[in-house]
C-alpha cells in the first residue's frame, strides 16, 4: 500500500535560550512518526525567512502560538494524502500555500519544522538513517568549527566579534579531532582563569569573558592550542564570525568597532594585520555589514586566495541571492542555515548553487538551539564538508557532534578522510 502523510500536530516547546520554538511531529500512513524542533537565531539577516511569531515580530522570547496553528490547520490539511518521499513536492506546496516572498503568512519556522519532520518521517518509514535517506554515497565526516569564545550579540561582554572558533585540520578521524578540539577548550578554561577573567559561557556555549579586544582573545586561543599540545594551524586552527553587521554604522557607512571607528578599507587592513598575526586563521565569516557587498567583494578580491570567506547574513542562504553575490564575487564560501531559507529542499537548491560555482559550503545552527540533530545528518548527506555547531559543551550543541561520532561509527573508515575543501563531488 502506498505511504501517504497521515496527520501533523505541531506544538510550542522552548529553544537553548528559553524562547518559544516550533515542534513538529508528522504521522505516516504506516504509523511511522517524524519529530523536528525548529532552531532560531539572534543575528538575524534582514532577508531571512520570516520566523512568525505572537505580535508579528522576529522579538525573542514571544510565542510561536500562531506559527503552531498554521501547521496544525492549514498545512496539515494540505499536506494530508500526500507522499512523503516527495521531498521537493512537500515544500513547494508549502511555499505555495503561504504565497509570500518570505514565507511571511505561514512563518518560515511552521514551514520548516514540517518540512524537515517529514524528510525524517520518510527516513524512519524506510528504516533508513537519515544521512543515508538525505544524502546519496561516499559520504564524508565534516570539519567542525567550535565557537569556543563569544562576543557580538551573542555574550555580555567587550568584543565586538561575535565567534571565535577553532576547528581540527589534521587527524585520524572525526572522533580524533573532536577529541583535540575537547582537549583544547578544557585548556582554554584554565588559560581564560589564569588570566584572571571569569569563564561563564554565552549563547553558543563558549567562554565569554570580558576581554578588551578581538585579538586578546585570538591570542588566548592560540596560547590554549600550544598548552594542550598541539601545533597551532597544523593540528588546530582558528576561524572567526565577525558577524559585522553588528558593528557596521549605517549612517557613515564605517565601522564602530571595540572603540574605534574604522573605514571598510581599515577594516580590511585590521583583519589582514590579524592574519598576518595568527597564520593559523584560515576562514572568517561576515568581515562586512549585510549591506556592504562592495567591501566584501573587495575583500575577497584581496585574500580570498588565502583565506576562506564566508557570506552569512548577506545571502541568508538563499539562492537567489546567492546567486547575486556569485556574479559579484563576494566570499568564496556559503554559511547554510535552513531556518534561514525555510525548506530543506531550497537549502538543497542553496548548496548545489554555491558547490557548482566552486564555492565551499558551511552548514550552521543557530545561537538559539534544540536538541534535534538534524544539521548532523544533513551535513553528513550532503558532503558539506564543514560545520559549526558551536562549543564541545552544552548539549544543544554536544548533540550534533554526538551524532557525527554514532554516525562515523556507521561509516567506518570511509567517512574519516578530512573532507575541507571537497574535491571528490560531483553535484550535478
Ligand atoms: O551568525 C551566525 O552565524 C549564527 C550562528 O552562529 O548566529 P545566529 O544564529 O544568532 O544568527
Ligand atoms: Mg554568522
Amino acid at each position: 500500500m502506498e505511504k501517504v502523510i497521515e496527520s501533523i500536530k505541531a506544538r510550542e516547546i522552548f529553544d537553548s535560550r528559553g524562547n518559544p520554538t516550533v515542534e513538529v511531529d508528522v504521522i505516516l500512513s504506516d504509523g511511522t512518526r517524524g519529530r523536528a524542533e525548529v532552531p532560531s537565531g539572534a543575528s538575524t539577516g534582514e532577508k531571512e525567512a520570516v520566523e512568525l511569531r505572537d505580535g508579528g515580530t522576529r522579538l525573542q522570547g514571544k510565542g510561536v502560538h500562531k506559527a503552531v496553528m498554521n501547521v496544525n490547520q492549514d498545512i496539515a490539511q494540505a499536506l494530508k494524502g500526500t507522499d512523503p518521499f516527495n521531498q521537493a513536492l512537500v515544500d513547494q506546496m508549502m511555499i505555495d500555500l503561504d504565497g509570500t516572498e518570505n514565507k511571511r503568512k505561514l512563518g518560515a519556522n511552521a514551514i520548516l519544522g514540517v518540512s524537515m519532520a517529514v524528510a525524517r518521517a520518510a527516513a524512519n518509514s524506510l528504516k533508513v538513517p537519515l544521512y543515508r535517506y538525505l544524502g546519496g554515497t561516499d559520504l564524508e565526516l565534516p570539519q567542525t568549527f567550535h565557537n569556543v569564545i563569544n562576543g557580538g550579540e551573542h555574550a555580555d561582554n567587550g568584543i565586538d566579534i561575535q565567534e571565535f572558533m577553532i576547528t581540527p585540520v589534521e587527524r585520524d578521524s572525526f572522533r580524533d579531532g573532536f577529541e583535540k578540539i575537547v582537549n583544547t577548550y578544557h585548556v582554554l578554561k584554565k588559560v581564560i582563569e589564569e588570566a584572571g577573567y571569569t569563564t561563564g559561557l554565552g549563547d553558543e556555549g563558549g567562554f565569554a569573558p570580558d576581554l578588551s579586544s578581538s585579538e586578546e582573545a585570538l591570542q588566548m586561543l592560540h596560547d590554549a592550542i600550544l598548552k594542550a599540545g598541539y601545533t597551532p594551524g597544523k593540528e588546530i586552527a582558528i576561524a572567526f564570525d565577525a558577524a559585522a553587521s553588528y558593528f557596521f554604522n549605517r549612517e557613515t557607512k564605517n565601522y564602530d568597532f571595540e572603540g574605534k571607528t574604522y573605514s571598510p578599507r581599515e577594516l580590511g587592513e585590521y583583519y589582514a594585520s590579524l592574519f598576518e598575526k595568527f597564520p593559523e586563521i584560515i576562514s572568517i565569516e561576515d568581515p562586512y555589514g549585510e549591506e556592504d557587498w562592495d567591501s566584501f567583494a573587495e575583500f575577497t578580491e584581496k585574500y580570498g586566495q588565502q583565506i576562506q570567506i564566508v557570506a552569512d547574513d548577506p545571502v541568508c542562504t538563499n539562492p537567489k541571492l546567492i546567486r547575486e553575490a556569485i556574479k559579484k564575487g563576494m566570499a568564496n564560501s556559503i554559511l547554510i542555515k535552513l531556518n534561514q531559507i525555510g525548506t530543506v529542499t531550497k537549502t538543497l537548491e542553496a548548496i548545489r548553487l554555491a558547490r557548482k560555482n566552486g564555492y565551499t559550503t558551511m552548514m550552521s545552527h543557530r545561537s538559539g538551539e534544540t536538541g534535534d540533530p538534524f544539521i548532523a545528518d544533513f551535513t553528513v548527506a550532503t558532503n558539506s564538508a564543514e560545520l559549526k555547531s558551536g562549543a564541545p559543551a552544552r548539549s544543544e550543541r554536544v548533540e550534533k557532534y554526538n551524532q557525527l561520532l554514532r554516525i562515523e561509527e556507521e561509516l567506518g573508515q570511509a567517512g574519516t578522510r578530512l573532507a575541507h575543501f571537497p574535491d571528490n563531488v560531483d553535484y550535478d
